[in-house]
């Protein structure tokens, strides 16, 4: 991390936060004091497993009821002042706040990674993945919301979840005031980037040129062009922790947060089948505590599967080899889905100090930083997204199938460190190809996959909860998601070749991938080998603990959440979600965790026990 962005200049300034303008909240720089904290009682009434967006929303909205005694687990720790500074997101990725997963290897893709193995990056904070993540802030398509309830699972069409959506928003957006679509009074900030590079605005404009329309992506159609909305607070990262816990920590009572806590199992009756509490380590001990209500998974896509699976929830030939007691055979872990990229293409420019650059940030971008604005403002790289509708689609037109991550460098920006590193991508690859382009001005494009139809899975390698489960993605199983990508890189192309682009003098960077280069640059099979070559995630992985009602085989909770066959047991995250949403998925979390705690409250408000 240090060796990437903080050069001595802007490393002393930073440590001397503590005498800089304080946050929202009148904090200034590092806390521990969560990290103090273990549960102050035996028995709460609802424990929640995980503090990302979902598992903050719960303990912000039950908490509400003042006579609920709620314990929020959380495996990471709390967040830094560096992670509020959103150029550096990709560097996260590196620190203990990231999990560290990694997948298992496969022939069909990742050719251009360390071991052929793609990083599976997930937070581990408290803020969970949305104190790592790129801060984008996308809801999705109403038909995503739709298809779900056709498949059984009432209460979830978009009708009824937008108003959950803009129950967590807190928007201040220019030019979206008199939106319906965006409420702006919630406690999740939604800001536009305050910096804006000369590159991107000849992608948007060139967008347009080639027949984009300029959209909302979060309003009333997702087919556009579009600069990013992000999940800023004056240009800070505003994370799941930063809007729903830090401001009510201290004034409800009733909440308990403790940090640095692992939960190892949920502890559940086997022959009632009724969850109690949970067993978790904190300070390499061991404790239980334990539940009247529910207790409530919300570690995330991968590690929520992991402790149902630990507790004795999944299929049973599985659960049989590593030795843990079946309590209710669900298919957990299975339908994993995922938005898999392919990084590129990447064009070179003619303009000067317009890429993203990490030797520019020296003290001036510091005080711009610390004053709202700037380069250092900037969502991981971010600016702009281009949701389109491909031939290869045969959805309806407001159903986009690919979108567009205009990012205005590459992993050269940050000269082959972070972004590389959570890539893994191979340091020769690095060299040949990425290295030329330190300095020069240049842009790239994410080309993102909507609705993969190759689907993966994970499954535990053991029954010990500190060891990794094992990832199998099965990206680009399904040919035809190699050729919808392709499809988004030649459109791509097109949006470079506009008035707008070639004004800045844009040209495609043609040196090519090393194990690719017995093709001819630019051709169709060209661009299939780049793609299982630079094949990223972008962390969307959801459906490992798939949402169906009673009857559907495929699912793991009903639409309640609850989990099938086990009483007082409840998922709440991005895991439940059955099919890939047309978004990314942290402003799904959030709304998941809305709807889930009204939910709640309807079950136990009534509730005399
Ligand atoms: C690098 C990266 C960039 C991303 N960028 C974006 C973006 O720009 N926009 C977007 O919308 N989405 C983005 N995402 C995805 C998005 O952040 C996640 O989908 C979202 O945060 C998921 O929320 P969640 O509530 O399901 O779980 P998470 O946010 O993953 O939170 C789960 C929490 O549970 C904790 N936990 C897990 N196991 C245990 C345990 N055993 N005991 C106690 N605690 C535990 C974890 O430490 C974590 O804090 C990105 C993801 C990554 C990894």
């Amino acid at each position: 991390l240090l060796s990437y962005a903080f050069n001595e200049a802007v490393k002393n300034y930073l440590y001397q936060i503590n005498v800089g303008p304080p946050d929202r909240y009148g904090q200034y720089g590092y806390s521990n004091k969560f990290n103090a904290r273990k549960p102050t009682l035996q028995q709460y009434d609802f424990i929640i497993v995980g503090s990302g967006p979902a598992g903050c929303v719960l303990a912000n909205r039950l908490s509400e009821q003042s006579r609920w005694k709620v314990l929020l687990l959380e495996a990471g720790e709390p967040e830094t002042f560096l992670h509020k500074i959103p150029l550096f997101a990709a560097f996260f990725q590196s620190t203990a706040s990231n999990w560290g997963y990694v997948a298992e290897r496969n022939d069909g893709f990742c050719w251009g990674m360390d071991d052929q193995k793609c990083g599976f990056p997930r937070g581990k904070s408290l803020g969970g993945t949305s104190s790592i993540n790129y801060m984008i802030y996308n809801r999705g398509n109403p038909r995503d919301f739709n298809r779900w309830v056709e498949a059984g699972n009432y209460g979830w069409s978009y009708e009824e979840v937008l108003p959950y959506f803009l129950k967590s928003e807190g928007a201040n957006l220019r030019g979206k005031e008199n939106s319906p679509y965006h409420n702006h009074t919630g406690p999740l900030s939604v800001e536009d980037v305050p910096y804006k590079s000369k590159l991107v605005r000849g992608f948007v404009k060139g967008s347009k040129q080639m027949g984009h329309k300029e959209i909302d992506y979060n309003g009333e159609t997702q087919v556009g062009v579009s600069y990013a909305q992000a999940n800023t607070f004056h240009g800070r990262r505003e994370s799941a922790a930063s809007a729903f816990i830090e401001p009510i920590l201290h004034s409800r009572r009733n909440l308990n947060v403790v940090t640095s806590a692992r939960v190892t199992k949920v502890l559940i009756n086997p022959k009632t089948k009724t969850a109690y509490g949970v067993e978790y380590v904190k300070n390499k001990r061991k404790y239980q505590v334990f539940c009247e209500k529910e207790v409530i998974l919300s570690a995330g896509s991968f590690n929520s599967p992991q402790l149902l699976m630990l507790s004795g929830i999944g299929i049973k030939e599985q659960l049989n080899r590593i030795n843990v007691s079946i309590v209710q055979e669900l298919p957990v872990g299975r339908n994993m889905y995922d938005h898999i990229s392919h990084f590129g293409p990447t064009f070179t420019v003619n303009t000067t100090g317009q890429s993203l650059n990490a030797n520019q940030i020296q003290i001036p971008q510091v005080k711009q930083f610390l004053n709202g604005h700037g380069i250092m403002t900037t969502i991981g790289g971010v600016e702009a997204l281009n949701l389109i509708k491909t031939k290869n689609s045969k959805e309806p037109m407001d159903f986009p199938d690919i979108e567009l991550i205009f990012v205005p460098g590459s992993v050269a920006s940050d000269q082959g460190s972070g972004l590389r590193k959570g890539l893994r991508m191979t340091e020769a690859l690095y060299e040949q190809v990425y290295k030329p382009l330190d300095g020069i001005d240049h842009w790239s494009v994410m080309v993102m996959l909507f609705h993969p139809k190759s689907k993966g899975y994970l499954e535990l390698k053991d029954n010990n909860p500190f060891h990794w489960p094992r990832f199998y993605p099965n990206y680009f199983d399904d040919e035809d998601d190699v050729e919808t990508i392709l499809e988004g890189i030649k459109e791509t192309i097109r949006i470079a070749n506009s008035p707008a682009m070639q004004k800045l003098g844009t040209k495609i960077y043609d040196v090519p991938l090393p194990n690719c280069r017995d093709l001819i640059f630019g051709t169709d099979d060209y661009w299939r080998c780049s793609i299982r070559t630079l094949s990223c995630t972008l962390h969307h992985q959801v459906g490992t603990c798939k949402m169906g009602p009673v009857g559907d085989p495929t699912a793991v909770v009903d639409p309640e959440l609850r989990v099938h066959g086990v009483n007082r047991l409840r998922v709440v995250d991005v895991s439940i979600v059955p099919n890939p949403t047309t978004s990314h998925t942290a402003a799904t979390s959030y709304m998941i965790g809305e709807k889930a705690s009204d939910m709640i409250k309807a079950t136990w408000e009534t509730h005399r026990s």
